[in-house]
């Protein structure tokens, strides 16, 4: 496929408002318990990725009725026990948190399902999903002893588990908890390192019953979920992007507003402040589940910093374009701990260090990160983006500081998590406001 872009070397300053579309984990959420739910479900902000859609789309294959109106979107369901055994594939894409999850709503359910990803998906380990949820009675079967897609889940009566995890994952604890609603007796499920809560939180707001303290979270099984509102927030994850636009392009000043400020997912902000950015954070909606607010990031003199330990799963979508930021900090930057992103849509570690590295950066690969020394002025060049959406905007952002132009290759990916980012990053670059 040839979808290429190239970006002229900006080299200018960035200005502007953003609103960055809405979270990729809690839209995803939205659909699925919405779809487990009795009731009806209505969606605020929810993102138009190709992964969420995705989402919809085999719960649409479930009977579920969803309708989708702009980002808001209504879920009409009796509940898991209503749903239709699907005559075809799911088809989760290139979206491992649909495919992981899935597995753990479906294994409890009472219908068989396939479950079929793209090439990427494929190679994600999904041993991780399968084995807690076996130990919990699941029947699921796939390639190389179900470590990977296709899987087939027949849906049984689960068991309740005590289960400590051994990576940090969102993904593997939403699957377990998941299965958990549906199955006998009490689930627990302990984490070392505390991973992005949106389950926990949402369950919450579906009405079930949860308890999550120092990284042991329970629920007991049977509980049934009832349809409720759900306000996405901007994606924190998105924002990143253009936070280290802001921070790294001169004399620029950008304002993300209504990006979601959950603690488990900011540690983005943790590493801007550390290494001395100018940066301003506003709180102002703390109404819902999900605490929201704004902030605003201006260039920023840099220095090089450690980012390891449970720092990585606060900010592990973020690492490929904080290498960037690393390349224009002073000092060297280590980043340790994140051996988890040899296993995303694909080896983030390679990717990034292979691309960074034909811009001229001073980075290398190490078995669980890598380390970075600036700053270096990038030069420009052809980038892969190796059909990863954050390997594709890492390349993009570079171009804000870059010498020459700078073409990424397979850019459509992208619209995986957001689909309107270069539209941002022409608002931002010529003193455009959108509201
Ligand atoms: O639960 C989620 O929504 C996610 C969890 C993380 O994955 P892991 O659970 O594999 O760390 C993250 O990388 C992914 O983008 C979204
Ligand atoms: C790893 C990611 O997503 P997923 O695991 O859902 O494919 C991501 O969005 O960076």
């Amino acid at each position: 496929m040839n979808d290429s872009i190239t970006l002229q070397a900006h080299q200018s300053p960035l200005n502007g408002t953003l609103r960055v579309p809405g979270d990729k984990s809690i839209s995803h959420r939205s659909i699925m318990f919405g779809a487990m739910a009795k009731g009806h479900t209505t969606v605020n902000g929810f993102l138009l990725g190709d992964d969420c859609l995705s989402t919809i789309s085999c719960f649409q294959k479930l009977g579920v009725d969803i309708q989708v109106n702009g980002t808001t979107v209504a879920i009409n369901s009796n509940g898991i026990k209503n749903w239709k055994e699907p005559i075809d594939i799911l088809d989760t894409g290139n979206s491992g948190t649909t495919t992981r999850l899935m597995l753990g709503i479906l294994a409890g359910s009472h219908i068989h399902s396939v479950l079929v990803g793209d090439e990427s998906i494929a190679k994600r380990p999904m041993k991780r999903v399968i084995e807690p949820l076996r130990l919990m009675g699941a029947q699921i079967s796939g390639r190389s002893g179900g470590q990977f897609t296709p899987l087939a889940v027949q849906g049984s009566q689960l068991s309740a588990i005590d289960y400590t995890m051994p990576v940090a994952s969102a993904q593997v604890k939403s699957a377990i908890l998941l299965a958990g609603v549906q199955a006998n007796g009490v689930t627990t499920v302990r984490e070392s390192e505390v991973s992005r809560d949106h389950t926990e939180r949402m369950l919450r707001q579906f009405g079930v019953g949860i308890k999550a303290e120092n990284g042991v979270i329970q629920v007991q099984g049977g509980q049934t979920l009832r349809g409720t509102h759900v306000e996405v927030p901007g994606d924190i994850s998105s924002a990143a992007f253009f936070l280290v636009a802001g921070a790294i392009a001169k004399e620029s000043s950008i304002r993300l507003e209504h990006v979601g400020l959950n603690p488990t997912r900011t540690g983005i902000i943790d590493v801007l402040q550390q290494m001395g950015a100018q940066m301003e954070i506003e709180v102002n909606d703390t109404k819902h589940e999900e605490p929201i607010g704004s902030v605003t990031i201006k260039s920023s003199h840099l220095k090089g910093i450690e980012i390891g330990g449970d720092l990585i799963p606060r900010l592990i979508d973020e690492i490929p374009v904080i290498a960037l930021l690393a390349t224009q900090a002073h000092g060297t930057t280590v980043i340790k701990n994140a051996e988890e992103l040899k296993v995303k849509e694909t080896d983030r570690i390679t990717a990034v260090v292979e691309e960074l590295k034909k811009l001229g950066a001073d980075i290398e690969a190490t078995d669980d990160g890598m380390i970075i020394k600036g700053p270096v002025t990038l030069s420009g060049g052809k980038l892969q983006s190796y059909g990863d959406h954050r390997i594709g905007m890492m390349g993009a952002i570079a171009s804000v500081v870059s010498t020459h132009s700078i073409e990424i290759e397979h850019a459509s990916c992208i619209s995986v998590s957001y689909p309107n980012f270069f539209e941002h990053l022409r608002i931002v670059s010529s003193f455009e406001t959108l509201r």
